[in-house]
């Protein structure tokens, strides 16, 4: 039996940092989506656990015990085996928690060929903060550190197009330039009817991490002027700790055709066009 499992693309629409733990972490208040863009995992039976990562942006990811999904495959324990085949899709350390849902996506692949429950929440979240806002990949208010993940209004139809520009933006250092750790949480989430109605509630929220990400890789601010430079473009802003941006538009057609201009204008950086997705 090969059980397939897919880790989609994280996209915080906002990313509000309302302060910080006593053990560094910082407390966030963020509007999660998916995009049905990202990595493939393939899960075979398996004398022993082993990882092989393939495709476009397999370079660089490591395949040993650094990698997150042998991480979230030894919180299973020992004595079950797998064959796991990675194809790497997604830009690393890119704001979009390629590790991390390929760590999900790994998780939810193993229970199921072993026929085993899920890691406790405590264990999923020692993988990583985002981590657990993976596992059930769908819209979330995502608030704590990571850990507390609250239902968020059905989202519009909307196409999402992800640009980045080829330079990793480590996260401890992005979150170690925050001028201020504690800023305004998010309102109540209001609900909105289309994909303009939703793009102009975001333009009112913020992502606190941009500014620090792009004193970290000033490309950044190119790659938000790119795309909001597309036609049809009804929002740009960047996700996580960066580098990786997204423009909003009316539909999937739509960011396609921004995604084959910045195919044109910038061939060195790595764009793709979606939708929103959930599990
Ligand atoms: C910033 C976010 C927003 O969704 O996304 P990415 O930029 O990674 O995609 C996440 O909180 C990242 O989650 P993740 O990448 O899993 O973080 P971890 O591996 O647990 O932590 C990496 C480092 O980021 C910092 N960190 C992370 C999460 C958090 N709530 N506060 C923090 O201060 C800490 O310095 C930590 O050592
Ligand atoms: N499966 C994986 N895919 C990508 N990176 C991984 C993976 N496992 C471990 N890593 C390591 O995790 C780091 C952060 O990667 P990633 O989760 O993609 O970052 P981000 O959450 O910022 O997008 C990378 O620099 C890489 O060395």
């Amino acid at each position: 039996m090969t059980v397939e499992a897919f880790a989609p693309a994280k996209i915080n629409l906002t990313l509000h940092v309302t302060g910080q733990r006593e053990d560094g972490y910082h407390l966030l208040d963020s509007l999660v989506v998916f995009a049905d863009i990202g990595d493939r995992l393939r899960l075979d039976p398996a004398e022993d656990i082993s990882l092989s990562v393939t495709g476009p942006r397999a370079e660089g990811v490591p395949v040993d015990g650094r990698n997150l999904v042998l991480k979230a495959a030894a919180l299973f324990g020992p004595g079950q085996g797998a064959r796991i085949r990675l194809d790497k899709r997604l830009p690393a350390a890119a704001g979009i928690g390629g590790g991390s849902s390929d760590a999900a996506a790994a998780l939810r692949g193993l229970a199921a060929l072993w026929g085993r429950d899920l890691p406790g929440a405590g264990a999923v979240l020692s993988l990583g903060a985002d981590v657990p806002v993976c596992l059930a990949p769908g819209p979330v208010r995502m608030r704590g550190v990571g850990e507390e993940i609250l239902p968020a209004p059905a989202l519009p139809e909307f196409g999402i197009l992800l640009v980045n520009p080829g330079v990793e933006v480590p996260t401890p250092a992005v979150f170690r330039g925050l001028a201020r750790k504690t800023n305004a949480p998010m309102p109540d989430l209001p609900g909105w009817g289309s994909a303009s109605g939703l793009a102009d509630w975001l333009a009112g929220q913020r992502n606190d991490l941009e500014p620090p990400a792009r004193d970290e890789a000033p490309v950044i601010g190119e790659v938000l002027a790119a795309i909001a430079a597309t036609p049809g473009c009804l929002l740009a802003r960047m996700s996580g700790s960066g580098a990786t941006c997204f423009g909003i538009y009316a539909d999937r057609a739509a960011a396609e055709r921004a995604a084959v201009l910045l195919h044109e204008t910038r061939p060195d950086w790595w764009a793709e066009a979606g939708a929103p997705y959930s599990l």
